[in-house]
């Protein structure tokens, strides 16, 4: 027993650790230049865990403006990004304006993306590929809503939201996936930490059934859904949960300890 115990012990750490934590931000619809100016004070300040990759996801307009004047261990996300080049998709931006000024990330396929904008599985897996094809590190959103929870289907939407990137795509080195259960997002009810985990336990094994088991020991999957300075710790040390996706604490100083959850 005792050593069955060493020995998952050893594969869970030997699974985790090639897996860098990866904490981002996403804002939003949120900020002000002022605003802005006091979140990258506290970003500055930190200090920030140099083994956790920090990425805040910024409204549009703002893009340049962080990217300008973010410190150098935080990286800049787009919210959003649209599956052609160029041309008469009014409102939309294309991943090659992104890497024009510098910004090398993007959030694809948020559940506000989805919910309130009507994007399909389809069309997220799209801007996923085209992103990816462009350059751009992508952070995929997927998770279930409370209905979807409550009828046990939980692990049949991500699965289905993911083969459909699947379908998509080869290479998922650059992909961060992000399980965000619709039901914790701005609600104040985080899932458990037990409830993360297997989510992410089970969404991991269906990648190494479904793709392949290199993609399922490389890939990150953060969690989101209030997460909080206070709860951030117990999230991130579950052996599946390679990081967050923050919203409404990403705004506040207590971000930082977010970041620095796994330290
Ligand atoms: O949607 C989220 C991050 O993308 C989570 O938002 P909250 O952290 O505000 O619940």
């Amino acid at each position: 027993m005792a050593t069955t115990c060493r020995a998952n012990a050893a594969l869970l750490t030997q699974s985790t650790m090639g897996r860098k934590f990866v904490v981002g931000g996403n804002w939003k619809m949120n900020g002000t230049k002022a605003q802005i100016n006091e979140i990258l004070g506290f970003l500055k300040a930190g200090p920030l865990n140099a083994d956790t990759e920090v990425v805040i996801g910024v409204p549009a307009i703002y893009l340049d403006y962080v990217k300008s004047n973010a410190p150098a261990n935080v990286e800049v996300a787009a919210q959003n990004a649209y599956k052609a080049e160029k041309g008469a998709f009014t409102g939309e931006t294309s991943p090659l304006m992104l890497k024009d000024i510098g910004v090398n990330w993007v959030i694809l396929g948020h559940s506000e993306r989805r919910q309130i904008f009507g994007e399909s599985d389809e069309l997220i897996a799209e801007k996923v590929a085209f992103a990816l094809s462009n350059g751009l590190k992508v952070i995929a959103c997927i998770g279930e809503t409370l209905e979807e929870r409550d009828a046990g289907k939980s692990e049949e939407v991500v699965f289905r939201q993911t083969q459909a990137i699947a379908n998509q795509i080869k290479d998922w080195s650059n992909v961060v996936l992000a399980y965000e259960p619709v039901w914790a997002i701005g609600t104040g009810k985080t899932a458990t930490p037990q409830q993360a985990q297997e989510v992410h336990q089970s969404l991991r094994q269906w990648i190494s059934k479904n793709i392949s088991p290199e993609v399922a020991n490389a890939v990150r999957i953060q969690y989101g859904g209030s997460v909080t300075g206070a709860n951030a710790k117990e999230l991130g040390s579950q052996a599946d949960i390679d990081g967050f996706l923050v919203g409404g604490a990403s705004l506040k100083p207590e971000f930082v300890s977010i970041v620095n959850a796994r330290q």
